[in-house]
């Protein structure tokens, strides 16, 4: 058995940022994630002017609940869409000030309309420099009155995680009506973390309603990242190994860990306790169709997998990676074919073939988990390489090494 310590969870460490920023009093995050998505994260809010000081594992922020120190700044979010959705939603909230975001190549081509209308809608002075909905753009902050929204979360649940972060900070609080939800899982995960730093917030089918009172500063622990976790878990099912990842267990906040009962249909054996997960593996993998709307950052690492299941494997309800860190669907095709696999994709779906994979030079479009993705299936076809594979530094930096020792272990 072979246990593995993941980092910690991207979306809990960005929403803890953002909720410690805003708070009243000095939040402590325990074992946070260090990583390039991250560390875009505070480095716009210390341009904000918020205090962040960082020691191992534990970093403190000093919140602001009226918003930002400087009147004035320019913020780079580089990759990251939490960072690049979240922070100009924080500065919106100001009494006063100037805030221009902008990102890398790969985020300014995601979309943010829904998000950046319905804050016009709030009354918040958002002005883009290009394209309409996209980076980069300068908020002329003169803080929130609140009310009510209708939201289209059908492409990316970050626009309302972003919104309902902000609603405490408003006058008045706020109502949304949420017409479409992708990856509803993060939705509640943001609000347990508001609840968690003192917010009401309480949902009623497709309407959530947040009280005005802003948030208190606590001390927060970041559980592991269950995307992170996945590929482990993956490379148990698929090499015959048992892998265990302490830190999310039953009371795990993040949905993708649902991805270990899309292992269990395909023959795995997983156990989760109060204080962890074990993936093991049952033998052949089985293919299957699994509608993944709600976890679909683990598409690619399901996909990666599915030409080794004696079945079909087809992946559906997952247009929405499609506008991820590139265009996940045809990623993933063109990298099995490329291995000699057969596959065929829709709008928003996926069927992968049974094969017999080779290695090949995996084209990663700069996005960390068709890195690590492939890395899984690359335990079955040794030689793989990548055009770029250092973008796993968005949210495992140290992956290549951390995999490569699991890997060892498993051979020895
Ligand atoms: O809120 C979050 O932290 C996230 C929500 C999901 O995005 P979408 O809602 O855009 O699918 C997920 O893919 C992303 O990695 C993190
Ligand atoms: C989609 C992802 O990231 P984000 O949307 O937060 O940039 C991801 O980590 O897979």
């Amino acid at each position: 058995m072979t246990v593995i310590h993941v980092p910690g969870s991207k979306s809990v460490t960005a929403r803890a940022l953002f909720l410690a920023a805003a708070a009243d009093g000095t939040t402590t995050l325990l074992r946070p994630l260090c990583s390039d998505d991250t560390e875009g994260f505070t480095e716009g809010l210390t341009r904000l002017g918020y205090g962040v000081r960082r020691e191992p594992d534990r970093w403190h922020i000093e919140g602001r609940p009226l918003g930002p120190s400087v009147a004035e700044a320019d913020v780079y979010c580089r990759d990251g869409a939490t960072t690049a959705r979240f922070l100009p939603t924080l500065a919106a909230a100001a009494a006063t000030g100037t805030y221009r975001f902008d990102a890398s190549a790969q985020m300014r081509r995601r979309p943010l309309a829904p998000l950046t209308e319905a804050l016009r809608t709030l009354g918040v002075d958002l002005r883009h420099e290009g394209a309409e909905g996209h980076h980069p753009l300068t908020v002329r902050a003169s803080g929130v009155k609140g009310g009510e929204l209708t939201l289209d979360a059908g492409q990316s649940s970050q626009y309302l995680t972003a919104l309902l972060m902000l609603a405490p900070l408003t006058a008045e609080g706020l109502t949304i009506h949420v017409t479409e939800l992708v990856s509803a899982p993060y939705v509640e995960i943001t609000l347990a973390m508001m609840r968690g730093f003192g917010a009401e917030a309480v949902r009623e089918g497709d309407t959530f309603t947040v009280a005005p009172g802003g948030y208190r500063a606590t001390t927060y622990a970041v559980e592991p990242d269950a995307s992170t976790a996945s590929y482990f878990f993956a490379a148990a099912a698929l090499t015959g190994r048992e892998v265990t990842v302490p830190g999310l267990g039953t009371g795990a906040l993040q949905g993708d860990l649902r991805f270990t009962e899309v292992l269990r249909r395909m023959g795995a054996e997983v156990t989760t306790t109060a204080e962890g997960t074990t993936v093991r593996s049952g033998g052949t993998l089985r293919g299957l169709t699994v509608n993944m709307r709600d976890i679909s950052d683990t598409m690619p690492t399901l996909a990666a997998i599915a030409p080794y299941a004696s079945s079909p494997v087809r992946i559906e309800d997952v247009g929405n990676t499609r506008v991820k860190e590139c265009d996940r669907l045809e990623a993933c095709a063109l990298n099995l074919r490329r291995m000699g696999v057969t596959v065929h994709t829709g709008p928003d779906w996926i069927e992968i073939h049974p094969g017999t994979p080779k290695a090949t030079g995996i084209t990663t479009y700069g996005d960390h988990r068709i890195v690590m993705s492939f890395a899984v299936a690359g335990l079955r076809a040794p030689g793989m390489s990548y055009d770029d594979p250092g973008c796993v530094r968005k949210t495992f930096p140290a992956f290549h090494e951390e995999f490569a020792r699991f890997a060892a272990q498993g051979a020895g």
